[in-house]
């Protein structure tokens, strides 16, 4: 049936299917909802572990990332890197961006230019105005697009096979699909270790997974 040749069906409305597509792999949709329900209770899980960590404590943890990543970058200048605007607790590298900034790199923010689709990353400086985005996260006002040679991922969870656990929108791994040249490096603390994901064709391995102690 014409209907069901091979266009991407993250729905699988067709009755009559017995997978469904997401990006291009095949998925058995009976597996792709038993992992959506695992994946749902544990994210609940790990974000109460992170809300109930005291502000102090996140605080060292962000900074004990901030030398890590100092550590394993080396010298950034005329690198292009993609970061993040905590929400959620997520550790804040703010300071750290604009320090990154000082010292020559190109930083950048990731902005959702639509529901279900991969992620943009546009220029940041520590002078950038910025707007309200998607989901109440602020990106810069300004669009420039760029290719980051560095992105770092927040973590929410993430397994002994260094796949993560984001909050739940499948973003990153829409977007790393389409930039397999970019270095991955997923930040968190201690607690964010979890056992699998039961990774599916769709998810993608991190490169670097840093730990704050
Ligand atoms: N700081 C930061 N910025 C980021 C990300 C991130 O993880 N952290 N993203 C990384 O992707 C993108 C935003 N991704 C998001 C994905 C889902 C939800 C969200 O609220 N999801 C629903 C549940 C979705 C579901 O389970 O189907 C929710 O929590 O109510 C929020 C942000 C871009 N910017
Ligand atoms: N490359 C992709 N193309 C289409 N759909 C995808 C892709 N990657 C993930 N998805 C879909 O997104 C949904 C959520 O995926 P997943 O559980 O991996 O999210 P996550 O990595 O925790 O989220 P996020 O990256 O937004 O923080 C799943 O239904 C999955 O099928």
């Amino acid at each position: 049936m014409s209907d069901m040749s091979d266009t991407p069906n993250e729905s699988a409305s067709n009755s009559c299917m017995a997978h469904q597509l997401v990006d291009g792999h095949v998925i058995d949709p009976q597996t792709a909802r038993d992992v959506g329900h695992f994946r749902k209770a544990l994210r609940q899980e790990l974000y109460a572990k992170r809300k109930a960590v005291p502000l102090v404590q996140r605080q060292n943890t962000s900074a004990a990332l901030a030398e890590m990543l100092n550590t394993h970058i080396g010298d950034p200048r005329d690198k292009i890197i993609a970061a993040y605007w905590p929400i959620r607790g997520e550790p804040d590298l703010r300071n750290w961006m604009a320090e990154m900034h000082v010292k020559g790199a190109i930083l950048a923010l990731p902005t959702m230019p639509a529901k279900h689709q991969p992620l943009e990353f546009h220029r940041w400086t520590p002078e950038s105005e910025m707007k309200m985005g998607h989901f109440h996260i602020p990106i810069p006002q300004v669009a420039d697009p760029l290719d980051p040679d560095l992105v770092i991922v927040p973590l929410l969870g993430v397994d002994q096979d260094q796949y993560r656990l984001g909050n739940g929108g499948g973003y990153y791994d829409r977007t790393l699909a389409r930039r397999p040249n970019a270095q991955t490096i997923g930040i968190g603390a201690q607690f964010c270790q979890i056992k699998t994901i039961f990774p599916q064709a769709w998810d993608i391995r991190l490169n670097t997974i840093l730990l704050a102690p």
